[in-house]
């Protein structure tokens, strides 16, 4: 195992004033980032500062917008201050029982995070010490404690190794202020060239409303979000939870729909006939209603139903209502897999329409 600062000295002369993490990394995790393409890069923070930390009434403190923010605007960039493996293979001692095995696991853990802990700048170990600690009962030490409680899941540095998608957790100074709610109004995206997690609006939010974020999937049911909130130590109550039935059975129907709603269906449905499609863009439509009535704009079905509708416009010639829907997949920052350029498409007149190979495809047949 290594401790190392991200970006490195070496890095930090061109970029000195800016914040770094501390990692305690698996073997080959540095030299993964190193030879990452285009790594280092600057960490760039949005210039208007648009949240505030307070306290709220039965959660601690949290995040607040300080302006209205509209889809798709960047709430704010941060370099974690920690980040650490979860886990590390440690060989059993003989006759020690699960419990005892497990005790010695998270004291281990404990010293290697200290370790690293140790290495911060005193600003960075003051605003560490400072979050928030809901294992404070478990056997967790101090320092796992707050890991547990804050750390979000990150991927990606171990090459080569399978199920890497949340070997390490990232430790941050703003972000792990922010409260869970299971209709979020914000996403983080990671970028390792930066090394830092920027901060997205899913959706127009209000000055002073509370800013919000997905502790773990949010397409399942309340009894199963519970399930998965509870190593948190709080009973959600947010409308999904509240109102569960109703909620479930949207949910339940969104889910659903998300294994069929694939563009490759329109295709094959272009084959077929164009009523066909007709009816589809109405079941589409239907959905698109129903993932913004939960608040679930932070799922990949929305972009889905959002890029289906769009082609199907651009596939009966319609540009005005393909453009009203590229403007909002323009929006969608938050997620590096499913950004595209739809800037060619936000001009109904714009001649993207007419290159395009499905324009006007259905009126041809
Ligand atoms: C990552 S921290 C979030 C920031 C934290 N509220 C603080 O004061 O720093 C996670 C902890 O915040 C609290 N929390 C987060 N979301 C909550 C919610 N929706 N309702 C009640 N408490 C919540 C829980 O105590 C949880 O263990």
């Amino acid at each position: 195992m290594t401790y190392t600062t991200v970006p490195n000295s070496f890095d930090c002369v061109k970029f000195s004033s800016e914040p770094v993490s501390e990692c305690f990394f698996f073997p080959g995790s540095k030299e993964a980032l190193m030879n990452m393409p285009n790594y280092p890069q600057p960490l760039i923070r949005p210039k208007i500062t648009s949240f505030r930390i307070v306290d709220v009434a039965g959660k601690g403190k949290g995040l607040f917008s300080t302006r209205a923010l509209k889809m798709g605007d960047l709430i704010l960039t941060e370099r974690p201050l920690l980040v650490c493996a979860r886990g590390v293979a440690l060989p059993r001692p003989l006759n020690f029982s699960d419990e005892q095995y497990f005790q010695y696991a998270l004291d281990h853990l404990e010293r290697n995070y200290e370790i690293a802990v140790n290495r911060m700048r005193p600003e960075a170990k003051e605003a560490f010490m400072a979050l928030a600690n809901c294992h404070t009962e478990d056997g967790s030490g101090p320092l796992v404690g707050i890991v547990r409680t804050n750390g979000l899941s990150l991927g990606g540095l171990r090459p080569g190794v399978e199920g890497d998608v949340g070997t390490y957790n990232a430790v941050c100074k703003d972000i792990s202020r922010l409260n869970h709610s299971c209709s979020p109004n914000t996403v983080s995206q990671f970028g390792m060239a930066s090394f830092s997690y920027s901060l997205y609006a899913v959706r127009d939010i209000a000055d002073g409303e509370e800013l919000t974020y997905p502790y773990m999937d949010v397409g399942v049911s309340a009894a199963k979000r519970q399930e998965d909130l509870a190593p948190y130590g709080f009973v959600c109550t947010c409308t999904a939870c509240t109102d569960a039935a109703a909620s479930d059975a949207r949910r339940a129907d969104i889910a659903a729909f998300n294994a069929s709603a694939s563009i490759s269906l329109i295709e094959a449905g272009i084959a077929g006939a164009d009523k066909f499609l007709g009816k589809y863009r109405v079941k589409i439509s239907a959905q698109l209603k129903l993932v913004e009535q939960e608040g679930l704009e932070s799922l990949s079905i929305y972009w889905v139903l959002l890029r289906t509708l769009m082609d199907v416009h651009i596939w009966r010639g319609e540009a005005k209502e393909a453009s009203a829907y590229a403007a909002r997949l323009d929006k969608i920052r938050w997620d590096a897999d499913l950004a595209g350029d739809y800037k060619q498409f936000l001009d109904p007149k714009s001649s993207a329409y007419e290159k395009h190979k499905m324009w006007r495809k259905l009126y041809r047949r």
